[in-house]
C-alpha cells in the first residue's frame, strides 16, 4: 500500500482585500472584495511506504499548505488524498493515530507544564495503553538522551532540547508516517546532526515514511533518496537527488595546489585532447580543472600528474547542492531543457566569478590581467 497517494490536488484560499485610507476601511464594512491565492496547483505525487522523501521549494512555494492538507488540518479545494488509506480531513479520529507531526516553527507541547505531563497527555489523546507507552517513552528517551529534561517546564527547555521533545511526543503513538515541517530550524549542527540520526535510524528499524519539508538542503542530502521540488505551487522535479545533481552540475573541479607558480599553457597541453577539460588559475599556486561528467577523472588526473612538475596538493571538488538548488529555484524548472540552457554554467565558471562567464570570450579578455582562463 502507498503511505501517500496524491492526484491534482489544489488549494486555494480567499484573502480579503483591504483599500486604503478611511474612505477605504468604511467600503471594507459595507463590500467586501477578496483576492484568491492558489497556494496548491493541481500536483500529484505518491509516497511508498519506508520512503524518506524531501519536500522543497522556495518561501511560499506551497510547502506547508501541501503538509497541512495531508495531515487533515486543510481540506484542499479539489482533488483527492490518501494517506495510510484514510482521506484525511474526513476521518480525522482514525487517521491521526497513523501518523506524527512535527512543526518546526510551532509546538504541541503544553507550555507551562512538566515534558512529561504533556507525554502523558498526549498518551490519554492517541489512547496508547500504560505499558506500552512506558516502554516506547523509555527507548525514545534514551535515544534522544531527555533523562533529565522531562521533569522541566517546555518554557524553560533551549530549542534544540524543545525540538528533541517534540519528535518524541509525535512518536509516541508510533506512527507510520511522519510529517516534519523544518525540523532543524535554527538549530545547530550538533543538534541538526543528533535529529537526522535518529530520523534515520527510526526509517530503517521500523520502516518508519517521512516527508521532510526544509530549507536546510543538508538535512535532504543526510536523509533523503528522493526529493521533491515545488515552485510556485506546482511540482518542477520529483526524483532522486543523485539525478538531479547529475542532470544540473555539468562536471567536477579537480583543484591542483603546485609548489612554483603553474604555467596555464603547459596544463592546458597536458589535456588538450579531452574534450571539454578547460582550467582556470585561482592564484599564484593553485589551478582547477574543470572536467564535463563524460570524461574520467582518473585520465585526466594521469595526464596531469605524469606531465606537470611539483604537484604538492590535489583536492575534488564536491558538487555543491544548494548552488545546483538555487540555479533552479532562479529559472523556475529541473528539467533537462532548462539544465541545457546553463550549458555555458561550470563549477569553474563559478570559482572564477565568471571569468568566461555566459557572455563568452569578452568577458574573459576583460578580466585576463587578474585571472587567466584556457579552454582546452
Ligand atoms: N491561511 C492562508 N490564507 C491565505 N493565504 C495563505 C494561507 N496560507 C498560506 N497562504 C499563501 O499560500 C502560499 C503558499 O504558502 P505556504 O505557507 O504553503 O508556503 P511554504 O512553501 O510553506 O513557504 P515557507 O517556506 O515560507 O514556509 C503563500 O503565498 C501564502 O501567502
Amino acid at each position: 500500500m502507498l503511505a501517500i497517494d496524491v492526484k491534482d490536488l489544489r488549494k486555494q484560499f480567499s484573502v480579503q482585500k483591504n483599500r486604503e485610507g478611511l474612505g477605504g476601511a468604511l467600503k471594507d464594512l459595507f463590500k467586501r472584495e477578496y483576492n484568491e491565492i492558489t497556494a496548491v496547483k493541481d500536483i500529484s505525487f505518491s509516497i511508498p511506504q519506508g520512503e524518506i522523501c524531501g519536500y522543497i521549494g522556495e518561501n511560499g512555494a506551497g510547502k506547508s499548505t501541501t503538509i497541512k492538507m495531508l495531515t487533515g488540518i486543510l481540506v484542499p479545494t479539489s482533488g483527492h488524498i490518501q494517506v495510510n488509506g484514510f482521506v484525511p480531513f474526513k476521518e480525522r479520529e482514525k487517521f491521526v493515530n497513523g501518523i506524527g507531526v512535527v512543526f518546526g516553527q510551532r509546538s504541541q507541547l503544553w507550555w507551562d507544564i512538566g515534558v512529561i505531563e504533556s507525554f502523558q497527555l498526549l498518551r490519554k489523546v492517541y489512547r496508547v495503553p500504560e505499558a506500552e507507552f512506558k516502554q516506547r517513552l523509555n527507548e525514545l528517551v534514551e535515544r534522544l538522551q531527555l533523562g533529565e529534561l522531562l521533569n522541566r517546564p517546555v518554557r524553560k527547555l533551549s530549542l534544540g532540547q524543545r525540538m528533541r521533545c517534540e519528535l518524541v511526543a509525535s512518536l509516541l503513538h508510533n506512527p507510520s508516517i511522519l510529517f516534519l515541517d523544518e525540523p532543524t530550524i535554527g538549530l545547530d549542527i550538533v543538534v541538526k546532526t543528533e535529529i537526522r540520526d535518529f530520523l534515520k535510524k527510526i526509517n530503517r528499524e521500523q520502516g518508519t515514511t517521512i516527508l521532510l519539508t526544509t530549507h536546510d538542503l543538508q538535512d535532504i542530502e543526510a536523509l533523503c533518496t528522493r526529493v521533491i521540488m515545488l515552485d510556485d505551487g506546482r511540482i518542477i522535479y520529483d526524483g532522486g537527488l543523485d539525478e538531479l545533481k547529475s542532470r544540473w552540475s555539468k562536471g567536477r573541479e579537480i583543484q591542483f595546489q603546485f609548489g612554483e607558480q603553474p604555467d596555464v599553457h603547459t596544463l592546458k597541453k597536458l589535456t588538450e585532447d579531452l574534450q571539454g577539460v578547460s582550467w582556470s588559475v585561482a592564484s599564484d599556486l593553485t589551478a582547477t580543472m574543470f572536467l564535463p561528467h563524460e570524461i574520467n577523472v582518473s585520465d585526466a588526473l594521469s595526464r596531469v600528474v605524469g606531465g606537470a612538475a611539483d604537484i604538492r596538493d590535489i583536492k575534488i571538488m564536491e558538487t555543491n547542492t544548494d548552488e545546483i538548488v538555487r540555479e533552479i529555484y532562479k529559472s523556475g524548472s529541473a528539467s533537462q531543457e532548462a539544465a541545457d540552457k546553463l550549458s555555458s554554467y561550470t563549477p569553474a565558471d563559478k570559482s572564477q566569478e565568471s571569468i568566461e562567464g555566459k557572455d563568452g570570450q569578452a568577458a574573459a579578455d576583460a578580466k585576463a590581467g587578474e585571472k587567466e582562463p584556457v579552454q582546452s
